[in-house]
């Protein structure tokens, strides 16, 4: 007799159903185990929200939203009011760019996804009180096409204020996706989508003054070279310079990039150095304060977010129309870049002295030499260029503006201290 290969016989061992309960219930509780006791899953701006737009209610606030009001007098050089999308409307600079367009009579629809980056209640808060004076905030990602030719099909936008991006300079050593993600990615969709709305918007967008990098030579001018970047964050902000270029070459596009100057006030960016400290100082925290080599000072051209929103509207203002239509160029389009600048920089050092004195507090400083973390020494804007063609003139000192930023970090938080942990 020929044998059988061994597993033509095999059978499922005898098991009692007393044993299959034991062995189950431990199983189940390995599970459960497993459940509770697995870390939480780690919070970054990649997470996003689910998409909550559409549907007939959705459409007609758009519409209500993107409507100027008809009654008030015109103020872009006679070219009637302006039908505008705003990018990043929950963020600083777009909720004050938002709130400003809007009470000067334009239409304003705002979009954003409330990442995580930081505290999105934050965030809400700006969204209340941007849907108080009238503005609609749609709850959705710029790397969505669908969602973003659907609002091109509702509304014939005139311009679109293109301010969501991935901030930040240090953070993108921990989440370098997040900078690809947002800031060339969703740039190159809302140019797709620009580029084939019919009429084209004129875009006007936030570069950084961190595309200067290690550019020594100050003040930093538009026509200095920007090769150098020394973080990933300025590398993508330089990338989307390079690809405004290539869409208004090929498609007519209108762009204006604005390169920002570390934006300060009311309502900032809680990542951002002179918001933490001040939170810190008043915990009685140490905060680190980088020095350069030699024991230098880093210093910041530290812009009151006041001045940077009347660059932002002398920006949209003359800013001049697409030339392309259906996704075809017409005729040469504008492609503008400026510095948005303070031109007087401040060493961080003072920055702090400054907020000890709005304070009453002393903080507990931690001097250490600058980490290599992507940070440059020092930053000073050149602004004639802006002068000249936005009339932009800032009139903020950093004294008068964290006076300002501090009230405001005193009463919003006042009595409400989850809020601010
Ligand atoms: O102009 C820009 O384009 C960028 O401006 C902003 O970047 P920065 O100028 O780096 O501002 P910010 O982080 O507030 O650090 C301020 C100073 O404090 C120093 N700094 C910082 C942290 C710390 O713990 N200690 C310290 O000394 C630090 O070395 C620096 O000298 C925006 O965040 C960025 O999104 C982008 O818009």
């Amino acid at each position: 007799m020929v044998d059988r290969p061994p597993y033509v016989h095999r059978r499922w061992p005898n098991y009692s159903a007393p044993k299959l309960i034991f062995w189950a219930s431990i199983f189940a509780a390995l599970i459960l185990f497993l459940i509770f006791h697995s870390p939480p899953p780690e919070i970054s701006s990649e997470r996003r929200t689910a998409a909550t737009w559409g549907g007939l209610n959705w459409e007609k606030r758009v519409q209500i939203s993107a409507r100027p009001r008809s009654n008030s007098p015109s103020h872009s050089g006679g070219a009637g009011h302006l039908s505008v999308l705003v990018t990043g409307a929950a963020g600083f600079v777009g909720s004050h760019v938002s709130t400003a367009l809007k009470r000067r009579g334009d239409g304003v629809v705002g979009l954003d996804n409330f990442n995580s980056y930081y505290d999105p209640s934050l965030k809400r808060s700006r969204q209340k009180l941007l849907e108080k004076s009238g503005v609609f905030v749609v709850e959705g990602d710029i790397n969505d096409a669908v969602l973003l030719h659907t609002l091109f099909d509702i509304v014939a936008f005139t311009h679109v204020v293109h301010l969501a991006a991935q901030a930040g300079v240090r953070y993108a050593m921990k989440n370098p996706g997040s900078y690809v993600h947002s800031n060339i990615a969703g740039l190159v969709s809302i140019f797709e989508a620009c580029k084939s709305a019919n009429p084209q918007p004129s875009i006007v967008w936030a570069s950084s003054s961190s595309v200067y990098g290690l550019n020594s030579k100050v003040p930093f001018s538009e026509k200095d070279q920007t090769d150098k970047p020394a973080s990933l964050y300025a590398a993508t902000k330089k990338a989307g310079e390079e690809i405004a270029h290539t869409y208004n070459h090929i498609y007519g596009l209108s762009i204006t990039g604005l390169r920002f100057f570390t934006v300060y006030g009311p309502w900032g960016r809680p990542d951002m150095a002179y918001f933490f400290f001040t939170k810190d100082i008043l915990k009685g925290k140490p905060i680190q304060i980088f020095e350069g080599p030699d024991h230098s000072s880093v210093a910041r051209d530290f812009t009151y977010i006041d001045d940077i929103v009347r660059g932002c509207l002398g920006a949209i203002d003359t800013a001049e129309k697409s030339t392309g239509s259906g996704g075809k160029k017409k005729g040469v389009a504008q492609l503008r870049v400026f510095n948005l600048g303070n031109t007087s920089p401040v060493p961080v050092i003072k920055l702090v002295s400054i907020l000890e004195k709005l304070l009453k507090v002393k903080a507990k400083k931690n001097v250490l030499p600058m980490p290599r973390n992507g940070d440059v020494l020092f930053t000073h804007a050149n602004i004639s260029s802006a002068k000249k063609e936005l009339h932009y003139k800032p009139t903020t000192d950093l004294q008068t503006g964290l006076k300002k930023f501090v009230h405001w970090y005193l009463e919003y938080y006042s009595g409400n201290s989850e809020k601010r942990s």
